[in-house]
């Protein structure tokens, strides 16, 4: 097996392959995704792609090959072990605590990772913790929804509440960010609120994964792009060279401009 990782390169998809009984989903996948860099991942509809995301992320077991984070082989360790090794992912349905504020659900998260699990009596600290409510409050800020703080989370708008699942995400400062179609279901308006708040993680240096659909997003926020088409990776490099690249073209755009 390939398992030569390159320098620079924090999450290494060494080889895997996935089969769903005889559906192959993913094919001799090899992905190097280099640290501080956001790395997109684009392809038709059943390319793979979500499939891809959940073997990163331990939900699904690779039939074969490996994934290896920051030197670390992740195949085989459970969700929550992967995650408490600095890597978070962003869900295309939001998954937060409806019943709590929205100030409540970003604390939550910063309780998880200085406590290293959930406490029994959380809301109890969360009302005592200063430090970490200050904290939670400049992130609301950062991902525009410190202006519904004490709104109850469950009553927020779609493209709210993805944003305030981003929130606490990133309250955990992960180190690698997976993100899957963040931007899926929002406005133009939210969307480009979305891309400016992704450039500016960007900057603080996080490595990000992105699957996503809309090209203005990929484009504006992709320093290399990856291709899958049937569970394969038929194309890899540089934004422009993949726009240019025939191949991309051919099999997922059907031949329409990017
Ligand atoms: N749990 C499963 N059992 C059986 N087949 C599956 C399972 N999950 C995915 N598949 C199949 O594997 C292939 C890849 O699916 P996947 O959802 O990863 O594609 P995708 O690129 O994320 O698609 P989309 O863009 O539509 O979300 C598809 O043919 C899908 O039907």
């Amino acid at each position: 097996m390939e398992m030569q990782t390159r320098e620079n390169v924090v999450l290494h998809v060494a080889d895997v392959q996935k089969n769903f009984g005889g559906l192959r989903a993913l094919s001799d996948v090899d992905l190097q995704v280099e640290e501080g860099k956001t790395h997109a991942i684009i392809g038709p509809n059943g390319a793979g792609k979500s499939t891809l995301l959940n073997v990163i992320i331990g939900r699904i077991p690779p039939s074969s090959g490996a994934v290896i984070f920051d030197g670390t082989i992740l195949t085989g360790k459970a969700p929550h072990e992967i995650n408490q090794l600095g890597i978070s992912r962003v869900f295309q349905t939001p998954e937060i605590f409806a019943d709590l504020s929205v100030l409540q659900n970003v604390m939550t998260p910063a309780f998880a990772r200085r406590d290293g699990a959930f406490k029994i009596n959380m809301l109890r600290s969360v009302e005592s913790e200063k430090g970490i409510r200050e904290e939670a409050e400049h992130m609301l800020e950062d991902v525009g929804l410190i202006h519904l703080r004490e709104a109850h989370a469950g009553a927020l708008s779609r493209g709210d509440k993805r944003r305030l699942e981003l929130g606490m995400c990133l309250i955990q400062k992960p180190r690698l960010l997976l993100l899957d179609e963040p931007t899926a279901g929002m406005s133009r308006h939210d969307t480009n609120t979305t891309i400016e708040l992704l450039k500016k993680i960007k900057s603080r240096g996080m490595t990000k994964v992105i699957i996503e659909h809309d090209m203005h997003v990929v484009f504006s926020l992709a320093d290399k792009i990856s291709v899958l088409a049937q569970g394969r990776i038929i194309a890899s490099g540089l934004p422009q060279e993949i726009k240019e690249d025939p191949r991309v073209q051919e099999a997922y755009l059907g031949g329409a401009e990017v």
